[in-house]
């Protein structure tokens, strides 16, 4: 399903990038925030989750996918997202907003609050389908970025990354920087092999993540 460099570009038929135009033009709404396992909202046929560092994108994507502006919070002040944010499209998807990690700012006891809860919500979801680990393009991945591989690898949770901001960096570093990630990923067994470039900010990928979506819902 990959082009050479590793992105899903044109891997896509047209029906499935309509069938993720379809999927996300259902009603969709906020469930829950939760800030303990003991608090999550019954398992959808099917989940998909949003991870990385702070301020990677994540809120802004799931906007963006959802067609609205101000869904999930976004800030420019890494932190914004302190739970685990769970959005429904009726009973078939759920969507779930993460808490960003590698956050140097944020106190000591809360970032090992996040970092547990996460750990823990990866551990025991099975109707957790894939996580999307979102990597800003113009910093590629980091340290931080390869321990939530492992753990997911650990956990035999399928994950996909997704390079976001995909508009602020020039062609050339864009293409340094897909190399470097199709190679990081060939090491990895949960790791799904391509990944995909996006912009919230220009729309750039929307459609291919939402067919990404769309397949997964059928599985
Ligand atoms: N240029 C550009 N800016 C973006 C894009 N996506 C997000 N941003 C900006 O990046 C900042 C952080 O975005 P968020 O969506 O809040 O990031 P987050 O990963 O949810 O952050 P936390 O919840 O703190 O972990 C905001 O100022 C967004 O406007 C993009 O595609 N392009
Ligand atoms: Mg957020």
């Amino acid at each position: 399903m990959s082009s050479p460099d590793g992105t899903d570009e044109d891997a896509f038929p047209p029906q499935a990038i309509e069938a993720g135009r379809l999927l996300f033009a259902r009603e969709f709404s906020f469930l829950r925030g939760v800030a303990k396992l003991d608090g999550l909202p019954p398992a959808a046929p099917c989940e998909v989750a949003f991870a990385g560092r702070s301020n990677v994108g994540k809120s802004s994507l799931l906007n963006a996918l959802t067609g609205r502006k101000a869904l999930a919070r976004t800030s420019s002040t890494p932190g914004r997202t302190r739970e685990l944010n769970f959005f429904t499209f009726g009973d078939v998807l759920c969507l779930v907003d993460m808490p960003g990690y590698g956050y140097a700012k944020a106190a000591k006891s809360e970032a090992r609050r996040w970092q547990a809860l996460i750990r823990d919500y990866l551990r025991g979801r099975p109707s957790l389908k894939r996580v999307f680990l979102l990597v800003d393009a113009r910093h590629g991945l980091k340290d931080s970025d390869l321990e939530m591989m492992a753990l997911m690898d650990e956990a035999a949770v399928s994950y996909q990354i997704v390079l976001t901001k995909a508009d602020k960096v020039k062609p050339a570093e864009l293409e340094r920087i897909c190399a470097a990630v199709a190679d990081a990923l060939k090491r990895r067994p949960a790791a799904h092999p391509g990944f995909h470039v996006t912009s919230s900010a220009k729309g750039t990928g929307i459609a291919e993540l939402r067919a990404e979506i769309a397949l997964l819902t059928e599985r």
